[in-house]
């Protein structure tokens, strides 16, 4: 080659062709550095056929700089790459960031500098040295790593080094993982797990594209069965990628699988350190990270070998990306499957709609795991009806649940209250005057947090402390809390049950995989007897004293303009009811609900899945709604009211008139002002037949609009705020 084209990593700039110094080496997928006018750009050799750009002459191309050291993207990534800035119409350098997605990691390998006890006793000994020294026995890590073990300030462990308690050793970033084994401590299956296990065993041997649609009740064993396929495909040495829904979730499956296997996966997210994602990101892509876990962000990893997919929870919507590439990491994680040509696994007790569909269809192979393992049953499950047994005035906790719970109290059982909302109220007012704690940046209220003494949008991050008098009125002593959040419903728990030792579990108490880590044990120790939470709670975990679960507010899920919203509200009572019994001990649920009648909530109930599946099947099909047709949003956003509305107009002005393609809109977005920004949107609802992608790049390729008007597409919408 001694003329590329290369796909720049820059989503403003098009495709762009640079000539090949005399002696460099280089392949489709090699990253690179290449002149762009004064500085360097990094880019990605494409197949040019692929990539249509100007053509410049020989004479003119500038040189490449170098080429970095890591493999190349494979084919089988690039084609994923192609494909999903195609089907959401994402530009194709913002999909490639994010296999390249740890800058450090290109320029290549290094070393970094930890920190060791020597075996020298220093001479004063403080107690923090002390305890130190005690904490710090046979582990090794950075100076910031060691002090969050140990507990003690850097400057304690800076003493240490002084006076040779410590010595630093020179560790390369690209020094291998603890192998796992696949034998290490694998169960004993029953019959159904066994034969599962078996299909999932012979289509990782296949080698072959094959998706899975693995249905199982809450506690079936879901999670050791499709561990036996991760097992088949370390005996085979090829690579696992698992995507979880919630960073939050991955402390627990580190555990899970370091039982199972003898030491932990690989771990990856946005949120861990650089040093840690350059390691991760290295050995992925030379092939030394055998099972990696992660958030969705991992989809794009440059695996040197990978052998399958598992995506758990599969019917969780945190799978959609919903800012930059709006992509969703189930959908794409199959269409990985299939460009990789390996088995892909998608786990659910209360799968998708459209992954049921696509079941039936004959498109996924479903696998059920009907009972739950061992002599665990379901829980059952009531409904409180909250027009009936009423709270008092100011309280949440319906008389039922009141006894339920002193009963567990009493019997030394944990129970889980479950509320999707943080903080302690919603939404705060003044007495005096009814003003209202609204967000200056969004249309939304701001969240009462008790704990943390402040008022807070959820949307933004504004947040002011909190007001003892009101600001419009002036007034003392006038503000009050309108509605319940966790924090306040475990303020009412506290009350009721004095002697209860009561935990909150939301993303803002269980914030790092210490936190989490800590809540895990003290729920397994039984040293918590209640837990109130969020969604955070509802999935994964595994507290076999848990034996009653109280829906705070079921309804609560059914507001808000959500196209899914019936099915959302029944996943996630399904999944927190499946916290329950989950052991010896058999289970209660009690759903607090205004609307007995909603076919959600009699779905759950009777633990009708199949009827709730079915009605919601028909609406779908009714509205033309997903998986029946398709859905796309346009979001046209500025900072000033007027432009957006006036570029949105224009869009809607200038929509194609198409027999299976229909346009609603503009129309102010719910949240019509999202961090600073008024924002309108159109909905589009096409037939499977339309050509949505094309329709929509040709509608929007031709319109210009100010510098300020933002507009973004996104395909198979989930959130309509
Ligand atoms: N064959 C088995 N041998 C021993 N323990 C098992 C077996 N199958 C399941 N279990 C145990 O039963 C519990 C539930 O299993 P698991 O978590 O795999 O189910 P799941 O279907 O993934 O659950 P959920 O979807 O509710 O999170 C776990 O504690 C697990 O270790
Ligand atoms: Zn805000």
């Amino acid at each position: 080659m001694n003329r590329v084209r290369l796909l720049v990593l820059n989503a403003a700039l098009g495709p762009l062709d640079y000539s090949v110094p005399e002696g460099m080496a280089l392949d489709h997928g090699s990253v690179v550095i290449a002149p762009l006018g004064p500085r360097q750009v990094t880019g990605v050799v494409w197949e040019a056929d692929r990539l249509p750009g100007g053509e410049v002459a020989d004479q003119r191309l500038r040189p490449l700089v170098a080429v970095l050291p890591v493999p190349p993207i494979a084919a089988a990534l690039r084609r994923l790459i192609e494909w999903t800035a195609d089907y959401y119409c994402a530009p194709l350098a913002s999909v490639a960031r994010m296999s390249l997605s740890s800058g450090a990691a290109l320029k290549g390998g290094g070393t970094i500098t930890e920190y060791r006890l020597s075996g020298t006793v220093p001479a004063r000994l403080t107690a923090q040295r002390s305890a130190a020294l005690a904490a710090l026995a046979g582990r090794q890590g950075t100076m910031r790593e060691l002090a969050a073990i140990a507990g003690v300030s850097e400057g304690v462990l800076r003493g240490l080094i002084h006076c040779s308690a410590m010595e630093p050793v020179q560790v390369s970033i690209d020094r291998p993982y603890a192998p796992a084994n696949a034998e290490y401590a694998a169960p004993q299956l029953n019959d159904t797990q066994r034969q599962v296990a078996d299909e999932l065993i012979n289509a990782v041997q296949q080698a072959t594209f094959a998706p899975f649609l693995l249905d199982g009740v809450t506690g079936s064993g879901k999670t050791e069965t499709y561990f036996e396929a991760i097992a088949e495909a370390m005996r085979r040495d090829r690579q696992v990628m698992v995507l979880l829904p919630e960073i939050a979730l991955t402390e627990n499956f580190l555990k899970r699988f370091e039982s199972r296997f003898g030491a932990p996966p690989v771990v990856w997210h946005s949120s861990q350190k650089q040093s840690q994602r350059r390691r991760a990101w290295r050995q992925v892509a030379s092939g030394g990270a055998q099972v990696v876990v992660g958030a969705r962000s991992a989809l794009f990893l440059p695996f040197a070998d990978l052998g399958l997919i598992i995506v758990d929870e599969a019917h969780e919507i945190s799978f959609k990306q919903d800012d930059g590439v709006r992509y969703n990491a189930r959908d794409v994680a199959v269409m990985r499957a299939r460009f990789e040509q390996v088995p892909v696994i998608l786990a659910s007790a209360t799968p998708a709609l459209e992954s049921l569909q696509m079941a039936e269809a004959g498109v996924y192979r479903k696998l059920d795991l009907p009972g739950r393992y061992g002599s665990a049953t379901l829980p059952d499950i009531a409904i409180v009806d909250l027009r009936e047994q009423v709270p008092p005035r100011g309280r949440w906790i319906a008389p039922p649940l009141v006894t339920g719970m002193a009963a567990r109290l009493e019997r030394g059982e944990q129970s889980l209250l479950f509320l999707n909302r943080r903080g302690y109220a919603p939404l705060t007012l003044c007495r005096t005057c009814g003003y209202r704690f609204e967000c200056p940046n969004c249309s939304a209220w701001l969240v009462e947090h008790r704990l943390s003494r402040r008022l807070a949008c959820h949307h933004c991050g504004h947040e002011v402390p909190n007001p003892d008098r009101c600001p419009e009125c002036g007034e003392a002593d006038c503000l009050t809390a309108c509605g319940p959040g966790v924090e306040r419903i475990a303020d009412e728990v506290a009350e009721l049950f004095p002697q209860a030792r009561v935990a909150i579990a939301t993303s803002d108490t269980l914030s790092s995989p210490e936190r989490i880590g800590a809540f895990v044990e003290a729920a397994e120790q039984g040293a918590i007897n209640v837990i109130v939470g969020t969604q955070l709670v509802t999935k994964g975990y595994h507290f076999p004293e848990l034996t009653l679960v109280g829906v705070i507010d079921a309804d609560l899920g059914l507001e808000g303009g959500d196209l899914r919203a019936a099915e959302r509200s029944y996943q996630q009572i399904a999944q927190v009811a499946g916290r329950a019994g989950r052991a010896a001990k058999r289970g209660e649920v009690l759903i607090q609900t205004r609307h007995p009648d909603a076919a959600v909530i009699s779905a759950l109930a009777s633990g009708d899945r199949d009827a709730f599946y079915a009605a919601e099947t028909e609406a779908r099909r009714h509205a033309g709604a997903p998986p029946f047709g398709r859905w796309a949003a346009i979001i046209v956003s500025s900072e000033t009211e007027q432009e957006a509305r006036d570029a949105a107009r224009a869009i809607g002005g200038a929509a194609p008139r198409l027999d299976d393609l229909a346009v609603y809109g503009p129309a102010p977005a719910p949240l019509s002002l999202l961090r600073g920004r008024y924002r309108y949107r159109l909905l589009i609802n096409a037939r499977r037949s339309a050509a949505l992608q094309e329709t929509l790049r040709n509608w929007l390729s031709d319109m210009n609009f100010p510098a300020g008007v933002r507009v973004g597409i996104d395909i198979d919408p989930y959130s309509f705020v």
